[in-house]
């Protein structure tokens, strides 16, 4: 039979420029090294590195042995999963040298020796355990950043449900047709909970315990990105404005005001009481407790229906020069991570009731993961989670036919440095 890597798609001349492709991402990880780069930055070229190393170590993999190692990832997912609940993890010394035997970690669980050896085998198998001997386990780096990470633990509690609903996909298709879902009610997630006609919330709500798990989930796995992100906000201190009662920055969807919160501790001299925070009434009756936050003004909204928080100029013509004044109105409405929950047509609605509300020297920023054409993996895969719950992640392209359709123009994108989160700056056509 013959062995992985002479049956390999590669040819010689393919694996010399893959070769070529490593040797240059780990000259620009050196130059990076030796230049004053901050630690973040070396993360995104470190990454640059792995993904080539993973591209290349995947055309080594025969086709038999890619499809074997796709079958290893839910397995592993719900093994890690239970070793998350029960604490398993922690039970290992973190060092990664030194070892537990299966026996004695059993013992500390409760557990059966043969179950915990036997789930433990399919993270050694999918290198998040190193076995030691026949008996006995160490921890790996892959583990050890998953001890006391509530937001990885978080992450890793959405897309259980995720995939989960993704197993349904060819008996979802066959009864909603071949198109891309955009109803919230009958979305992949629903139908995958024999619930079609309900949205995720109203199904969720049933049991207390998942709605708790959720949020508790929502909030940490949205920690993933960095905050505030890449975008500075520090002009809108500068920016000159006479109405000193007019709102400088609105969170629309803002939750908490977590992300207000970073902002606002990232950008000095921007007053809290004239920042607003926009959520449904429920969420806002859960703010947190920091000072600024409850410095914050709070405006309840539904944003399927009219932005509340509006600016228009209005002009009177002179002889001399036109005289305008303007109304309070936000200088800067903020929306992000929300739109990518909605199908085009839900957020083309919201995107226009914001227009609607800006005026003319209005900006809006839309934070979120732009991905790029064909996306990378992790964007990928979290658009297709987004796709379960008819949600989309979009390229800058179809951001610029949406915003175009809201009578939006984008004038700024500003890429995220550590993610693909970015900042898209908008103002009315
Ligand atoms: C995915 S979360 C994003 C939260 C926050 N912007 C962030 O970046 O972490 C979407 C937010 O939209 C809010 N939301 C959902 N439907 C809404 C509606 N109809 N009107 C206003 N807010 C809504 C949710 O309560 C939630 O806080």
């Amino acid at each position: 039979m013959p062995g992985p890597i002479s049956s390999s798609a590669l040819s010689p001349d393919q694996l010399d420029a893959l070769a070529a492709e490593l040797t240059q991402a780990a000259t620009r990880l050196r130059q990076k090294n030796n230049s004053n780069g901050t630690k973040k930055e070396n993360l995104g070229t470190a990454s640059i590195v792995a993904n080539a190393g993973i591209a290349a170590l995947r055309s080594l993999m025969t086709p038999k042995d890619r499809f074997l190692d796709l079958m290893l990832i839910p397995a592993a997912m719900g093994v890690l999963r239970v070793f998350l609940h029960w604490g398993a993890l922690e039970r290992i010394p973190r060092d990664c040298v030194t070892p537990i035997s299966y026996a004695k970690l059993a013992e500390q669980l409760g557990a059966e020796v043969g179950l915990l050896r036997r789930l433990a085998w399919t993270l050694v198998a999918a290198g998040f355990l190193k076995q030691v001997g026949t008996d006995q386990v160490v921890n790996t780096p892959n583990s050890v950043v998953l001890i006391d990470n509530p937001t990885l633990k978080g992450v890793l509690d959405v897309v259980s449900h995720q995939v989960s609903a993704a197993m349904v996909f060819p008996k979802y298709f066959e009864r909603y047709g071949r198109i891309e879902p955009t109803q919230q009610r009958g979305s992949p997630w629903t139908f995958s909970r024999g619930q079609p006609d309900k949205t995720i919330w109203e199904i969720m709500q049933e049991d207390p315990d998942e709605v708790e798990g959720f949020a508790k989930s929502m909030r940490v796995s949205s920690r993933f990105y960095p905050m505030p992100g890449p975008y500075d906000f520090s002009w809108i201190v500068d920016h000159p404005i006479e109405d000193k009662s007019r709102p400088l920055l609105v969170d629309v969807g803002g939750s908490d005001g977590e992300v207000l919160l970073s902002i606002l501790r990232n950008t000095p001299s921007l007053p809290p009481e004239r920042c607003v925070l926009q959520d449904l009434p429920h969420v806002l009756a859960m703010t947190r407790q920091e000072e600024e936050i409850k410095a914050l003004k709070k405006v309840p909204i539904d944003f399927f229906k009219e932005e509340p928080v509006k600016g228009e100029f209005s002009g009177i013509l002179t002889d001399v020069k036109p005289r305008l004044t303007l109304s309070p109105g936000a200088l800067v409405y903020h929306i992000r991570r929300t739109l990518h929950d909605y199908a085009d047509a839900d957020a083309l609605n919201i995107l226009r009731l914001i227009a609607k509300a800006m005026a003319p020297d209005s900006r809006l920023l839309i934070v979120e993961l732009i991905m790029t054409n064909p996306p990378t993996p992790f964007a990928a895969a979290v658009d297709l989670f987004m796709c379960i719950t008819a949600g989309k992640e979009r390229t800058i392209e179809m951001f610029e036919r949406l915003t175009a359709d809201a009578g939006l123009r984008i004038t700024r994108v500003v890429p995220g440095k550590t993610s693909e989160m970015g900042v898209l700056e908008c103002m009315k056509v």
